[in-house]
């Protein structure tokens, strides 16, 4: 992000309405398509300040809730408050200035090619009547913020993607929103073009302080930059937390799912030869996180409780600036005193323990 960012950028509005916490509040939204109960008593909050990410599969129920959120479906029951004020029963002419602050970025840009990267961001400003030379200044605020100062006169055709979503974001706070709620932003991009927006994004909330819901299927964009996870499955929020404790401890299968692709899982060549019986070796799954996971535990359990053991897989990765580690221990699998002593050490460490089976031979 350009280095001129300053605090002259950050939403008025949000800093006037200082004091009140929850920028967006869901509560028991339902809404029903016939059979399919697309959202079945959603509630959750956005924070002012926070990025909250939601994830979950294709058909989840995330689409259905941001049209809810910003007015275009009426839920069946339950209520949305956008910065205080329930949106649910006002009629579209007193929407639309509710709908305004939310600023919103897409997957696919939505940018209108006809039209300059200046004026696909102050256009919002346009919609609002704003004078030329207004939006234009606000248009070179933001394309400075984005780092495509540059660009202004250029069309969308000729920018890439990762170019396009930064106008995009640039467009999306050009009325000064108390939400940005983007909606699979980097699905389309490359990973270091993801990883770059993402940045961008939490360069922005850091520095103006602005407030983020992000909809993805992507764990990996949830660990970059949200504060708390919202786990989507049926149209259910199934668990909610900070990303951390989420990563360290995920409650649901669906959450487990969804962070196999991230977290370190048993390799195929051992987890095919896996059996209940006995067998020369055991293997478990070690889960730790937090102050568990900062000491020397492989360590202290070698000198507390004697006997081989191998680290066949894993590692301890860092989410939110907290340790979370996943480790997958081979025992010998013969003496079934010694396996209790070692289950004992690492639970009294506070290590969840699973044993996940004998193999035959050495892995
Ligand atoms: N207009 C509609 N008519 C009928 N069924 C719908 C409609 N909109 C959504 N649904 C159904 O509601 C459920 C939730 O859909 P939704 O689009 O909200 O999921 P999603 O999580 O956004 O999925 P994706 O990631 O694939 O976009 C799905 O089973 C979908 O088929």
């Amino acid at each position: 992000m350009n280095q001129h960012v300053t605090a002259e950028l950050a939403d008025p509005v949000n800093i006037a309405a200082a004091g009140q916490e929850d920028v967006v509040r869901l509560v028991d939204l339902k809404r029903r398509f016939g059979a399919t109960p697309a959202l079945d008593g959603v509630s959750l909050t956005v924070r002012k300040g926070e990025i909250l990410g939601i994830i979950g599969r294709s058909g989840a129920g995330k689409s259905t809730l941001i049209r809810c959120l910003n007015g275009l479906e009426r839920p069946d029951s339950g209520d949305v408050f956008i910065e205080g004020r329930e949106i649910g029963r006002l009629a579209e002419r007193e929407l639309q200035p509710l709908r305004r602050r939310i600023g919103m970025i897409f997957q696919h840009f939505n940018l209108l090619s006809a039209k300059t990267v200046e004026d696909n961001v102050a256009l919002p400003l346009k919609i609002e009547g704003r004078p030329k030379a207004e939006r234009l200044a606000r248009a070179a605020e933001l394309l400075d913020l984005v780092g495509l100062s540059e660009k202004a006169k250029a069309y969308p055709a000729s920018l890439s993607g990762g170019q396009k979503q930064r106008v995009g974001i640039a467009r999306a706070l050009a009325a000064r929103p108390a939400l940005l709620l983007s909606d699979e932003a980097t699905s389309a991009l490359d990973p270091e073009t993801t990883r770059s927006i993402l940045a961008l994004l939490k360069d922005i909330n850091r520095q103006l302080g602005l407030t983020i819901l992000l909809i993805t299927h992507e764990m990996e964009v949830i660990r970059s930059i949200a504060d708390r996870v919202a786990v989507i499955d049926a149209g259910r929020i199934v668990e909610q937390g900070p990303v951390w404790s989420v990563f360290a401890e995920p409650r649901s299968e669906i959450t487990r799912s969804l962070l196999g692709g991230i977290r370190p899982q048993l390799p195929a060549e051992i987890a095919g030869r896996l059996v209940p019986g006995a067998g020369a070796e055991l293997i478990l799954r070690i889960d730790v996180a937090g102050e568990a996971a900062r000491g020397p535990l492989l360590s202290d359990l070698a000198v507390a409780v004697p006997g081989p053991f191998r680290l066949v897989h894993g590692g301890i990765d860092h989410v939110q600036q907290q340790p979370v580690g996943t480790l997958f221990l081979a025992v010998a699998g013969d003496d079934e005193r010694h396996l209790a002593e070692v289950i004992a050490f690492l639970k009294a460490r506070e290590a969840r323990v699973e044993v996940l089976g004998h193999v035959a031979g050495s892995v």
